[in-house]
């Protein structure tokens, strides 16, 4: 019998090394895929975005601000900025009460400039809305009927234009106070919820917000959350619901104290005290000159009431540049005589502790970085910038003016006044001391976007800002696939390696090994 042949074919083994191999070969396609579908999944789409439009029309000039943000995030806080701002020419629409039309047109260039700036096919979901100022409310004081025709010659300057026109009003110290606030804490980022910081309130300030000091030509606002204070006065008292926080806000605006409106009222005041109209002015440089009619004085409400017969048509303003002489004269224009609060700022108007930061912008900047004095990252303290504003006052105006020939003299002449005004008007007006002053920092931009009451304005029009936070996921979708593919990886590796450790097949202990 024949034996059985032992034949020469191989034991056969449960996976091969082909096998093993395609298998690797099918996990690592399967995690490149896996990967290249969440990076090209996550590449962000082309931008929707959209455009706004605010002209802020205040008492010296009108600025018209283009504002964008992307459609599709714009509940969120600090996602709108400012990519435009254009200067209209000329003066403030208060000034063209002889020529009302004037003021309609004096905007056209800017509008054009708008519509450079926001594509055509835009245009028309564009929203265009115009504030007007304190040089609006003084208007409107002296002259109602004036005031409307300037209003709607740039009404319908903006009607015709081809984006949505949403308004021209003149807006209230309050509202110009409040947006302000909002601008500066939006762009500052002081309404953004931290998540789980949110849980440890005591890493914040009380509110968590800047306080805002906006200084015009015509008007000047104070705005900031008090500490645990009661706000004693109604019309000083404001309540906001932002992003699912309740905010108790102080402000006041005061009408008359911008500071072109500040030195009509000193000038006015010691106008009373002179003979011949000549003044020998302080807050000027020495061998500056200046001429004006006394009648000019008088034309705005701030100084009507101060009007009398006086024996002379003409002011000859000649300025000494003395610091000290000049803050006495200026401390003339607060009233701190009476106070019906339990604290006052002046003119018997309430003022509660001053608390937390400042943010100090509009002339309160342009002034301070003309005197260099905003270019240092940390603030720089009361008694530097008192000495810099007295020894720039004490330098004769010849050697001013070859030093800046670009600036107009106007403006040159009067940043001595200024600066010694904002000192006032700081110091004694709202009481910051040489370390409350430490707190305020003077801002020109905020990232692209003008600090101002603008973009606050829009922001409250548009409903940007809603009153509840908006529910949001813990993880962006980015983060979100990325971690699942991560998880997903390791779980299969763990089940493999827990495959090989406790059920390890035959052909690795016979055949691989
Ligand atoms: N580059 C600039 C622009 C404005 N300014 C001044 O800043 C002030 C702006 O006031 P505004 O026109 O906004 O007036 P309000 O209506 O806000 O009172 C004016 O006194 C201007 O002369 C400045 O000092 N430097
Ligand atoms: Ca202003």
């Amino acid at each position: 019998m024949d034996e059985p042949k032992v034949t020469g074919t191989k034991p056969r083994t449960c996976c091969p090394r082909k096998s093993l191999l395609i298998l690797g070969f099918l996990f690592a396609s399967a995690a490149i895929a896996l990967v290249a579908m969440a990076v090209t999944q996550n590449k962000p789409l082309p931008k929707n975005i959209k455009y706004g439009i605010v002209l802020d029309a205040g008492s010296s000039h009108t600025n018209l601000y283009v504002y964008e943000w992307p459609a599709e995030k714009e509940n969120d806080t600090g996602v709108v900025h400012q990519v435009e701002v254009c200067t209209v020419q000329g003066s403030g629409i208060s000034g063209y009460s002889k020529d009302p039309d004037e003021a309609g047109l004096s905007l056209q260039n800017c509008i054009k400039r708008a519509q450079e700036m926001v594509p055509e096919q835009q245009h028309r979901d564009t929203p265009v809305y115009l504030g007007a100022t304190a040089g609006m409310r003084l208007l409107s004081l002296q002259n109602r009927s004036v005031a409307d025709r300037v209003l709607s010659a740039v009404e319908n300057m903006l009607r015709s234009s081809p984006f949505d026109f949403q308004g021209a009003r003149v807006i209230s110290g309050q509202e110009e106070g409040a947006y302000g606030w909002i601008t500066i804490n939006y762009l500052l980022g002081n309404f953004k919820q931290t998540g789980w910081l949110d849980f440890l309130p005591h890493l914040q300030s009380s509110s968590g917000t800047s306080g805002a000091l906006d200084l015009g030509g015509a008007s000047t606002q104070i705005t900031f959350v008090p500490d645990h204070e009661p706000i004693e006065s109604q019309e000083n008292s404001l309540h906001f619901r932002l992003y699912g926080k309740s905010y108790n806000v102080y402000t006041h605006s005061f009408l008359c104290y911008g500071k072109d409106q500040a030195l009509r009222l000193k000038l006015a005041g010691d106008l009373q005290s002179t003979q011949n109209g000549s003044l020998l002015d302080p807050c000027f440089h020495p061998g500056y000159f200046r001429v004006m009619n006394t009648s000019d004085l008088y034309t705005s409400p701030c100084t009507a009431n101060g009007e009398q017969q006086l024996p002379f048509r003409r002011l000859h303003l000649q300025g000494n540049g003395d610091y000290q002489v000049c803050r006495k004269a200026i401390q003339k224009i607060f009233n701190t005589s009476h106070c019906p609060y339990s604290s006052c700022s002046f003119n018997g108007i309430f003022l509660p502790p001053l608390q937390g930061k400042f943010g100090a912008f509009s002339a309160f900047y342009f002034v301070m970085n003309f005197l260099n004095l905003t270019t240092e990252k940390s603030p720089v303290p009361l008694n530097r910038v008192t000495s810099t504003v007295q020894r720039f006052c004490s330098r004769p105006w010849n050697e001013v003016k070859a030093e800046f020939p670009n600036i107009k003299e106007k403006y040159l002449s009067e940043y001595c006044f200024s600066g010694a005004y904002i000192l006032s008007l700081l110091e004694n007006g709202y009481g910051f001391t040489a370390e409350k002053w430490q707190n305020i920092q003077f801002l020109g931009k905020i990232g692209s976007s003008d600090a101002g009451w603008t973009l606050g304005y829009m922001l409250n029009l548009t409903n940007m800002i809603p009153a509840e936070k908006p529910p949001t996921r813990p993880l962006s979708h980015a983060s979100y696939v990325g971690l699942m593919v991560f998880c997903s990886l390791v779980l299969v590796a763990v089940l493999l390696l827990g495959c090989f450790i406790f059920h390890k097949p035959k052909c690795l202990q016979k055949g691989l090994i």
